[in-house]
């Protein structure tokens, strides 16, 4: 194919047949695989008596119900629910010859985290997962997708699921992004533009000299959100960035089998003259950092602008969208949204909790402290990122700061562990969702933004421009940046 796209060619070279249902039948290189959504596919193929099919594909671990403290670690666990999920799971994997990265491995975190850094998730791969997250590993030039419980199933028993193929939109992302400007907020930037639906029926491919320059944490942070602005899949042509992250890597092949493998990711790139569905661009240089004002990701405004009024929006359902969103977060149309009081500052998920993350955020929390009365939470996406972090000595300025430093897992991002928002508190967070109730509390507001932002809003106990903590010119100010940005 002279002028496919990396969607084309990988979808073709996993396309076992096409069903009379007119979709087609797709093998899956990696199945992913979590507490939460896996026990009752387990269960179906236990009531057929069926074997798992590629056990050597297939890999576990457990992030959802994972307590981030160290001492909620032992077990039983407290909450019955968790140590429900967590058992089911070890038995489901031990009995099916499948790998599990538990509390004991050394390499348990979350499953989006987990496999990039492991070297399993890799270009030119289809991965499935029970999590609409798995977007995440399109990072690497694969398909990724995330499924239901019965597709779960289906994967375990044939190695294969049902799916429509896509439209795919080529999203251009070209300029250089300024100074406390990250990978998040270009995806929010997309978000922003295309809309929480705009991506309905496509996957999304990212390019352009913008996303080439990101490393591989920034681009799986992009992929990431994919599925937030509608888009079943979002993937990054693999190119040098990718192999360079990939070599050595656990379950990356060494030598001569690395090269041969690597003409195989080179070869499933799209062409230069690929035909895209749609192509759409964005001006990096042209972005300030972005933070959400509402309870869906696409309410998001750069941290320059000021909270939008219901009658800006055409359609009706966005008009009222606007309206409960104003309601649910206790601000006014107009506003700006630097000063937005914070209680509550998370640093994480599988959008945001890898160790650049943390760098990142670090370089803001370096000699100052956070807010009397802010809480603070540092969870590293996996288990890994935490042992890197420390032994780099991150996690000391996180605690310096005030933060507590956390076990990997998914933590406040949903709060089916422990760690939740309590009544109206507001949250500065680096996940990727901030629907009501998402951090546990009905009436909690999640601020969605960078990791640089939380740190500098944790600092402020209030919403604040991350780049003031940056400027080389100390007597640089929010109006400067502000002016500079305008
Ligand atoms: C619990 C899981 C099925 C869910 C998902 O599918 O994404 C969760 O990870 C989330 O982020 O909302
Ligand atoms: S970190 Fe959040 S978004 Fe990611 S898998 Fe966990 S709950 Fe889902």
């Amino acid at each position: 194919m002279s002028n496919g796209t990396l969607y084309d060619k990988v979808w073709e070279k996993h396309k076992v047949a096409e069903l009379p249902s007119g979709q087609d039948q797709l093998f899956i290189g990696l199945h992913l695989v979590h507490e939460v959504t896996s026990p009752q596919a387990f269960g179906m193929l236990r009531e057929r008596d069926l074997d798992v099919a590629y056990p050597n594909q297939t890999f576990a671990t457990t992030d959802h119900i994972a307590p981030t403290e160290a001492e909620k670690r032992e077990r039983p666990l407290t909450d019955e629910q968790s140590e429900e999920m967590l058992s089911a799971l070890e038995r489901n994997t031990s009995e099916n010859g499948i790998t599990f990265f538990g509390f004991e491995s050394g390499k348990q975190g979350i499953t989006h985290v987990v496999a990039p850094e492991l070297g399993l998730s890799q270009p030119g791969m289809t991965v499935a997962c029970g999590d609409s997250h798995t977007a995440t590993h399109g990072a690497f030039g694969s398909i990724g997708v995330g499924i239901g419980t019965s597709q779960i199933r289906d994967v375990l028993a044939t190695g294969c699921i049902a799916a429509d193929k896509q439209k795919v939109r080529r999203i251009n992302v070209e300029g250089e992004l300024g100074e406390g400007v990250y990978a998040k907020d270009i995806i929010l930037k997309i978000i922003q533009d295309l809309g929480v639906d705009g991506g309905v029926g496509h996957v999304y491919e990212y390019g352009g000299p913008a996303i080439e320059a990101l490393d591989m944490e920034g681009r799986l942070a992009v992929c990431n959100m994919s599925i937030e602005g509608g888009a079943r899949a979002g993937y990054i042509n693999p190119d040098e960035t990718t192999y360079e992250y990939l070599q050595g890597r656990e379950y990356v092949p060494e030598g001569e089998a690395f090269e041969e493998r690597k003409a195989y990711w080179e070869s499933i790139s799209s062409d230069e003259d690929a035909e895209y569905d749609d192509v759409v661009t964005v001006d990096a240089d042209d972005i300030d950092p972005l933070i959400t004002w509402g309870i869906n990701p696409g309410q998001v405004i750069e941290i320059t602008d000021s909270v939008p009024h219901p009658e800006d929006f055409e359609a009706r359902t966005d008009r009222e969208a606007a309206e409960q969103a104003l309601d649910h977060m206790d601000i006014e149309p107009g506003q700006s949204m630097l000063g937005y009081d914070v209680d509550v500052a998370f640093l994480g998920t599988c959008t945001n909790g890898r160790v650049s993350d943390f760098e990142e955020a670090a370089k803001i929390l370096e000699g100052n402290t956070v807010a009397d009365g802010v809480r603070a939470l540092a969870v590293p996406g996996s288990e890994t990122v935490r042992e890197e972090c420390e032994a780099r000595g991150i996690d000391e300025t996180f605690i310096n700061a005030g933060f507590q430093w956390r076990r990997a897992g998914c933590s406040m991002c949903l709060a089916m562990n422990d760690d939740s928002l309590e009544g109206d508190e507001v949250c500065a967070s680096s996940s990727n969702r901030n629907f009501i109730g998402r951090q546990g509390s009905k009436e909690g507001r999640t601020v969605l933004m960078s990791p640089a932002m939380v740190a500098a809003a944790a600092v402020e106990g209030e919403v604040a421009d991350a780049r003031e903590y940056l400027s080389d010119d100390p007597a640089g100010s929010a109006s400067g940046v502000g002016e500079a940005a305008d």
